[in-house]
C-alpha cells in the first residue's frame, strides 16, 4: 500500500502524449554498475581481486561523472577485466536481483509504454537487454555496446563500431534514433545530462535512488530520488499512490541514529537538528515536515501546530508526551505515537541503583574520596533490605520496580489514582499520605499530566519519616523544588535523587541552574533515566514503525490521541478520513460512495471526543470524481488515499 497526502497536496498536470523516455542503466535502471558486478564475478578467487574491482569502479566513476573521457574509462576498464562469456548469465541472474527498487515498483508503468522507453547506456547489451526483457522492454529499444569475444570465450574489447563505445557516443545515438516529440532523459551519469546539453532532450532528470553525482545533480532540470517521482510528477501512472521522497521527517534531540536508518531506509527525506529547538525555532522549522521526532525537551504548542502545513505524525522518542499538545494535535489530524516501555526497564534498574547509593550516602563520601580525604563511617548508612519502598504511581515503571524491589528485599508500598493489580507482596495505600508517612524511601513514577504540577510540596514533604529518602524519575514539575531543597536542607530529609526538573537546559552547551545543587547526599543526573543504549535502540525501532504503518496502512495501534484502529490489510483502495466528531459524517461518507456505485469492501470507524476516524476499503474501480466528492465532505479534517 502506498500514501497519498491530505487535500493540500497539489497535483501537477499530466504530461499528454507521453514523452519518449531515455533511461540510463547502470546505476539507474539497476542500483549498480554491470562491469562493475562482471569484475567482481571475474575475478572471485584471484588474490588481487579487492584491488582490481576497486580500480576498475574508480574508473567507472571518473567515466560517469565526467573527469575521464567515457571511451578512456571504457578501454583501461577492460583491459583490467579477465572475464569470459560463462561469466554472463551469473552477471545476469545478478542484476535481475538489483534492479532500482523504485523500478521494480512500476513494472506496470514499464509493461504498459514499451514503445515510449528507450535503454539507451554504454553498458553492455549481453547483460541489459535480458534484464531489461522481464519489463516487455524490447530488444531493439535497448541501445548500447557490445562485446568482442576471442575463440575461447575470453571477453576481449568492444565492438568500436558501435557509436555507444565512442565519445559522445548517446548524443550521437540519439541522433540516430531521430525521435520526433517530447524526450525526457533519466539518469545518473554526465553522458545522460550531455543529450539535453546537446539540445536531444527537453528535459534531464539526475536520478539518484542508487548514487548522486554532484556535477550531475547541479544540471539537472530535476532532481529523482525515485521513479515514483518521476511519475508523480508527470502525473503518469505508480504503484505508490504518494512518492516517499516528498515525505519529510525532522529529527530533534538525538534520537538513536536507527530512527533516521529506518525512515532512509522507507525512502523518506531525513533532517536533523542535534538538540531541541525552541517554540520560535521549530515554528520556522516545521513547515513542509510530514514527520516530527522529539524527545522530553520540545514543546509542540498550538502555535508550532498551527504552522505544521504538511504534518502526519509526532514521534515521541520517549515515554512521556506531556510536551506535546496532544489534543490540538488530534483537532487537526496529527497523529501521535510514543514508546510505551521502550525504556521502562532503564529507568527501573536506575532507580534501584539510586536507592542503594543514597542509602549508603555515596553522594557525599565519593566526592571525598576524590578530594582525597578518607572518611571511613557507618554513620546515617543502612541496608535497603527490609526498608518500606513507597511507589508513587503504579504505571509500567512503578510495577516493574515494586517486582525488582522486592527481589532485594524491600517491603513495597504504593499509591495510584487508578485501580492497579497489585503484583507479589506489595501493599496498596488508598490515600498519599498513608504511603508518605510509612515510606523510608519514597519514589515517584506519576504521568506528566498538568494536575500533577507540586504533587510533592511543603506539606507532603512534612509528612514524610525524618531521614527518608526521595527520588524524582518521573518529570520535574511533580515535585516543588525549593520546598524539597529547604527539606534537605533542614535535614528533614536524609537524601534525594532527581533525574528531571521544570526547566532542563536545551543542549548539552546550556549550564543547569537549580536549588538542589551542592546539597548533601543528593544524587542529580540531566535527565538519563531512559538513556542506556538498549532503551535508545528500542525506542528509535518501536516510534518509526508505528509512524510507518500508520503512513502506510492507517493502523494507528498504540497511538496516544486517536482513536486506535488495526486493521486487516486486503486488495483494495483505502480511504482514510478524519474529520471532527459531528453527527452524520459517516452517512455522508457512505452517501457519496453509494452516489458513485462504488463497492464498499469492509468499514472501520471509530471515534473519541474530539474525532472521528473512519477507513473504507473500497474496490479498486472507481471513477476519480469520488475522490475529490469525498474531500469535500463537511468536517473533513484530513483524508488520504492508499494504494
Ligand atoms: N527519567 C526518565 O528518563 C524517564 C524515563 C521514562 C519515563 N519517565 C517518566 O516516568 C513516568 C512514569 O512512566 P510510566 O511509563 O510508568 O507511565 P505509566 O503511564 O505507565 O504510569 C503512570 C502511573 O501514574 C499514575 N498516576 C498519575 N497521576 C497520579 C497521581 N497523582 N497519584 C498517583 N498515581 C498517579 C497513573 O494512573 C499510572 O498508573 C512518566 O512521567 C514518564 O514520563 C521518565
Ligand atoms: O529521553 C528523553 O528525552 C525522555 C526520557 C523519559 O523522560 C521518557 O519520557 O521516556
Amino acid at each position: 500500500m502506498g500514501f497519498v497526502p491530505d487535500i493540500t497536496a497539489a497535483m501537477p498536470q499530466p504530461t499528454t502524449p507521453l514523452p519518449y523516455l531515455i533511461i540510463d542503466f547502470d546505476s539507474t535502471f539497476t542500483q549498480v554498475e554491470g562491469l562493475d558486478e562482471l569484475a567482481d564475478i571475474a575475478l572471485q578467487g584471484h588474490p588481487d581481486r579487492e584491488k582490481v574491482v576497486g580500480e576498475i569502479r574508480a574508473l567507472t566513476d571518473r567515466g560517469m561523472s565526467g573527469s575521464l573521457s567515457f571511451s578512456e574509462s571504457l578501454q583501461q576498464r577492460l583491459a583490467l577485466l579477465p572475464a569470459r562469456r560463462e561469466h554472463l548469465p551469473v552477471l545476469v541472474e545478478q542484476l535481475k536481483g538489483k534492479v532500482s527498487e523504485s523500478i521494480v515498483r512500476n513494472r506496470s508503468f514499464f509493461e504498459r509504454f514499451p514503445g515510449r522507453v528507450y535503454i539507451v547506456s554504454s553498458g553492455f547489451r549481453e547483460f541489459i537487454e535480458p534484464v531489461v526483457a522481464d519489463f516487455g522492454i524490447q530488444a531493439d529499444h535497448v541501445l548500447a555496446n557490445t562485446f568482442t569475444f576471442d575463440q575461447d570465450g575470453r571477453i576481449t574489447g568492444f565492438d568500436p563500431d558501435n557509436v555507444l563505445s565512442r565519445d559522445g557516443g548517446k548524443i550521437l545515438q540519439l541522433r540516430e534514433l531521430d525521435l520526433s516529440g517530447d524526450v525526457y532523459v533519466l539518469g545518473d551519469g554526465y553522458t545522460d545530462y550531455q543529450i539535453r546539453e546537446a539540445g536531444l532532450a527537453n528535459r534531464f532528470y539526475a536520478f539518484t535512488e542508487n548514487i548522486s553525482r554532484e556535477a550531475v545533480v547541479a544540471r539537472a532540470d530535476e532532481v529523482l530520488p525515485s521513479f515514483d517521482e518521476f511519475l508523480y510528477q508527470n502525473k503518469l501512472p505508480m504503484t505508490l499512490s504518494y512518492p516517499k521522497n516528498r515525505i519529510k521527517v525532522l529529527l530533534l534531540e538525538n534520537p538513536d541514529v536507527r530512527a533516521a536508518e529506518l525512515f532512509r531506509a522507507e525512502g523518506y527525506q531525513v533532517d536533523s537538528v542535534p538538540g531541541g529547538l525552541d517554540e520560535e525555532e521549530l515554528m520556522e522549522r516545521i513547515e513542509g515536515v510530514s514527520i516530527l521526532g522529539i524527545r522530553s525537551k520540545t514543546q509542540v504548542t498550538q502555535r508550532v501546530l498551527d504552522k505544521a502545513n504538511r504534518l502526519i505524525a509526532i514521534g515521541a522518542f520517549c515515554i512521556g508526551t506531556n510536551q506535546i499538545d496532544l489534543t490540538e494535535a488530534m483537532k487537526r489530524g496529527v497523529a501521535v505515537f510514543n514508546a510505551p516501555f521502550s525504556n521502562t526497564r532503564s529507568v527501573v534498574e536506575l532507580a534501584l541503583g539510586e536507592i542503594i547509593m543514597l542509602a549508603r550516602r555515596i553522594p557525599e563520601k565519593s566526592p571525598k574520596m576524590h578530594a582525597g580525604e578518607w572518611d571511613k563511617s557507618a554513620k546515617g548508612s543502612f541496608e535497603i533490605r527490609g526498608k518500606k519502598l513507597g511507589i508513587v504511581g503504579y504505571g509500567n515503571i512503578g510495577s516493574q520496580l515494586s517486582v525488582v524491589a522486592e527481589a532485594v528485599g524491600m517491603q513495597v508500598l504504593y499509591y495510584d489514582v487508578a485501580e492497579k493489580l497489585q503484583l507479589g507482596n506489595a501493599v496498596r495505600c488508598r490515600t498519599l499520605p498513608e504511603l508518605l508517612q510509612q515510606a523510608d524511601i519514597v519514589t515517584l513514577h506519576v504521568d506528566g499530566r498538568k494536575d500533577n504540577t507540586n504533587l510533592i510540596g511543603a506539606a507532603e514533604l512534612a509528612m514524610m519519616k525524618p531521614g527518608a529518602i526521595l527520588l524524582n524519575n518521573a518529570r520535574g514539575h511533580v515535585v516543588d523544588v525549593p520546598a524539597l531543597a529547604a527539606a534537605l536542607r533542614s535535614g528533614h530529609l536524609g537524601g534525594a535523587a532527581v533525574d528531571v526538573f521544570p526547566y532542563e537546559p536545551k543542549t548539552n552547551d546550556e549550564g543547569f541552574e537549580s536549588e538542589l545543587r551542592g546539597l548533601p547526599n543528593v544524587l542529580l543526573t540531566p535527565h538519563i533515566g531512559g538513556s542506556t543504549a538498549e532503551a535508545q535502540r528500542n525506542i528509535a525501532e518501536f516510534v518509526p514503525e508505528r509512524i510507518m504503518q500508520y503512513i502506510n496502512t492507517g493502523n494507528t495501534q498504540q497511538s496516544v490521541n486517536f482513536p486506535n484502529i488495526q486493521l486487516p490489510t486486503q486488495q483494495a483502495h483505502r480511504l482514510i478520513h478524519i474529520h471532527a466528531n459531528v453527527p452524520g459524517v459517516l452517512a455522508r461518507i457512505n452517501n457519496v460512495l453509494a452516489a458513485h456505485h462504488v463497492n464498499i469492501l469492509g468499514q472501520y470507524l471509530k471515534t473519541n471526543e474530539q474525532i472521528g476516524y473512519v477507513i473504507t476499503d473500497i474496490n479498486q474501480e472507481y471513477d476519480q470524481e469520488v475522490i475529490k466528492a469525498l474531500r469535500e465532505v463537511e468536517h473533513t479534517i484530513k483524508f488520504r488515499v492508499l494504494y
